[in-house]
């Protein structure tokens, strides 16, 4: 979708900004650039709209040239959201949001549904916020509203410059994840600068790790974490990726330990003697559907009366993950919850338990995965290996 063909940008002064780079961005996909202040981040994204004219090299949208194409046309179909926000300040945020629209000639009233529509869209209730001006906002609502502007016309791409950086961090995850969200739902092509790994980690479904002026690795997150091309990727990463590895690994079936299980209506004592056969202390707790419903201890089992089934005894579940979410938030789960191990399900149905060591099973295996797996076809064009 958009292609960079040995794109360079040297400046009259002497200074080369960015050198040869080559890697393309498909279609619906999330692209982040990071790297140091200065390292060509910002220049780059803002040749693929034409604010600067690159000094060599070539960039294709959908295939064609852009520099053959009038960038007032071509920047319609690029929405392009900075930190500042840059909205009207005398204008209110229903009027800043219909500003694209408007001047591609929409109808006013037209222009200003769509914009409600944005609004909406961005997590801003427009009854509440479109009559109110930029001053009267805070500045996670500012940047919403930007993303808003951005997304007005409906552009194919969208170019987005550290957009959630002037927020405090617990604004600014939430509104990544409101973008991811979105995102999932428009689909839109994206290139996202930003400065701080974890964010280019969270949000890219692919990252491009800037070294002075060139990409020193253009990959996966999971990859970029776990197989750093360089010395200087690694350094960059943080001595911590590993840690930062368990939010892009998702807990898969095969993760799984299968503990013993027992149902709800089973006479206590038939159940713990089956736990005591198989040599456990405790077994998961089903219900007739197969769905999870807690856990029992072995003891407990052995000593309740007669007439006692699993389901009098079993304690409730709170340590239970969905299937495919990241390893972090199973970690996560078993301190906050002192467990030795997390319930994983699938909607309500139980697949397996993973414990501390299946999880570290489960990292290595990703790690593997994407250091052998160089089934990234594209790598010819994806990296700029040859400096
Ligand atoms: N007009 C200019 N003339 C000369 N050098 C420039 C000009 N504009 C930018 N540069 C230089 O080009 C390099 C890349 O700048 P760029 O803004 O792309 O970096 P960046 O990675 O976005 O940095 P930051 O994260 O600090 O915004 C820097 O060394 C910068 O000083």
């Amino acid at each position: 979708m958009i292609r960079f063909e040995q794109v360079g940008k040297r400046y009259p002064d002497g200074t080369t900004a960015v050198d040869d780079l080559s890697f393309e961005v498909r279609e619906g996909e999330l692209v982040t650039l990071v790297g140091p202040s200065g390292c060509g981040k910002t220049t780059t994204m803002m040749m693929v709209n034409r604010l600067i004219e690159p000094t060599s090299g070539r960039i294709l949208i959908d295939g064609e040239d852009i520099s053959t194409v009038d960038p007032v046309k071509l920047r319609r179909r690029i929405g392009y959201v900075i930190q500042q926000v840059g909205l009207f300040p005398h204008r209110t945020v229903l009027d800043n949001t219909a500003t694209v629209p408007t001047l591609m000639g929409w109808k006013r009233t037209r222009a200003r549904e769509r914009a409600a529509e944005l609004l909406d869209l961005v997590g801003l209730d427009p009854a509440l916020f479109g009559s109110r001006y930029p001053e009267q906002l805070s500045g996670g609502q500012r940047q919403r509203v930007g993303v808003a502007r951005a997304l007005a016309a409906d552009p194919p791409v969208l170019l987005m410059d550290e957009p959630f950086g002037a927020v405090d961090p617990v604004v600014r995850e939430q509104l990544q994840d409101e973008f991811l969200r979105m995102q999932d739902a428009v689909r839109k092509t994206v290139l996202l600068v930003t400065h701080d790994i974890e964010e280019a980690v969270r949000l890219g479904d692919r990252i491009a790790v800037y070294g002075q002026g060139r990409i020193e690795q253009f990959d996966t997150p999971g990859a970029v974490l776990g197989t750093p091309a360089t010395p200087y990727v690694a350094e960059f990463v943080g001595a911590d990726r590993g840690l930062k590895r368990l939010s892009v690994t998702a807990i898969e079936p095969d993760d799984l330990e299968q503990p013993v299980v027992v149902r709800t209506g089973e006479p206590a004592g038939r159940a713990a003697g089956r736990l005591r056969g198989e040599d456990a202390r405790w077994g998961v707790v089903l219900d007739t559907d197969g769905d999870l419903h807690g856990w029992v201890g072995v003891d407990e089992l052995a000593l309740a009366g007669p007439g006692a089934t699993v389901g009098d005894l079993a304690h409730r579940m709170n340590a239970w993950v969905p299937v495919g979410a990241p390893l972090k938030q199973a970690f996560g789960v078993m301190l906050q919850h002192d467990a030795g191990w997390v319930a994983v399900i699938d909607g309500a149905r139980f697949l397996g338990v993973l414990t501390p060591a299946k999880l570290h099973e489960a990292l290595r295996r990703s790690v593997d995965a994407d250091a052998q797996g160089v089934a990234r076809d594209e790598v010819s064009f994806d990296s700029v290996s040859d400096v």
